[in-house]
């Protein structure tokens, strides 16, 4: 353990899970905020997370200027790859949130911390319910003939599949395809189902998020533990079976 508090960047600080982890970060013990990183900061902004720590639009000032210890990134697709990449360079350790990355992205984290023995979390889904359901996933998959994964998000999601689908379909690690079918609409937060299909019968594993809040006990996990790490996992559940 660290004597002083572990100082988590953040960003994304102003979007649906940005917001729930910055406060989340600001109340927990053990960790301390050491920048907030948004897309825009115009007033409105700066009012409202002012008070949670300096504000930045450009990663390589926030990195310069703070030196933090964890990069929370809960970002986009578009600029999460970015973000990793620089982070990594600077000897941050990545916690990646936001999803829509590559094989060859986490190929290259991987890879790249590696030189510095520097520890790192890919963590498609932050939620205990969200792990539990692709570990139970992962066990039924050796017993049951095929399966297919129902992916469903809120209309404003911008990646398709999610995150969760993709960890989920690589963990069962079966021989046959796996198609997934990506559901957006206004309504819901995050849900999953794993349907499988045997002689007669059929199983299906789902988990709901209804709220972000869901995400939190998962993202404090990771930002407590990651400095711990000397290579970069993909997956939360390294750190918990
Ligand atoms: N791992 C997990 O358990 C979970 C992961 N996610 C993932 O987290 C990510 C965020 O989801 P969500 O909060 O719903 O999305 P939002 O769209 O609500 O938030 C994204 C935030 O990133 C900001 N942003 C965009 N580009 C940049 C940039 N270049 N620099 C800094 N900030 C930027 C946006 O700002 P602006 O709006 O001004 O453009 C916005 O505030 C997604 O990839 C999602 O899949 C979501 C839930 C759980
Ligand atoms: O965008 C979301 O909301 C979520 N994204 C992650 C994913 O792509 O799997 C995790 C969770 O499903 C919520």
């Amino acid at each position: 353990m660290t004597e002083h508090p572990i100082r988590v960047a953040i960003a994304g600080a102003t979007g649906r899970m940005g917001s729930t982890a910055v406060q989340a970060i600001a109340n927990a013990q053990g960790l301390s905020i050491a920048g907030l990183l948004v897309h825009r900061a115009n007033e409105g902004v700066l009012e409202s997370l002012d008070r949670f720590g300096q504000v930045y639009v450009d990663p390589q000032t926030l990195i310069d200027t703070e030196h933090p210890d964890v990069w929370l990134d809960l970002t986009t697709p578009k600029s999460v790859v970015r973000h990793i990449d620089l982070a990594i360079a600077a000897n941050i350790r990545p916690v990646v949130g936001a999803t829509g990355y590559s094989d060859a992205d986490i190929a290259r984290w991987q890879a790249e911390a590696a030189k510095a023995s520097l520890g790192g979390l890919i963590c498609p889904n932050f939620a205990i319910g969200a792990l539990l359901m692709m570990r139970f996933a992962k066990e039924a998959a050796r017993w049951m003939e095929r399966a297919e994964i129902i992916e469903l998000h809120h209309a404003q999601k911008l990646d398709m599949p999610s995150g969760t689908s993709l960890r989920t379909r690589d963990a069962m690690g079966v021989d046959y395809d796996v198609p997934i079918h990506s559901v957006r609409l206004p309504g819901l937060v995050a849900h999953q189902e794993v349907i499988f299909g045997g002689v007669g019968e059929t199983l299906t594993i789902r988990h709901d998020s209804l709220s972000r809040e869901s995400f939190m006990p998962g993202v404090l996990l990771a930002c407590r533990r990651v400095v711990e790490l000397n290579q970069v996992l993909y997956g939360l559940e390294h750190l918990l079976w």
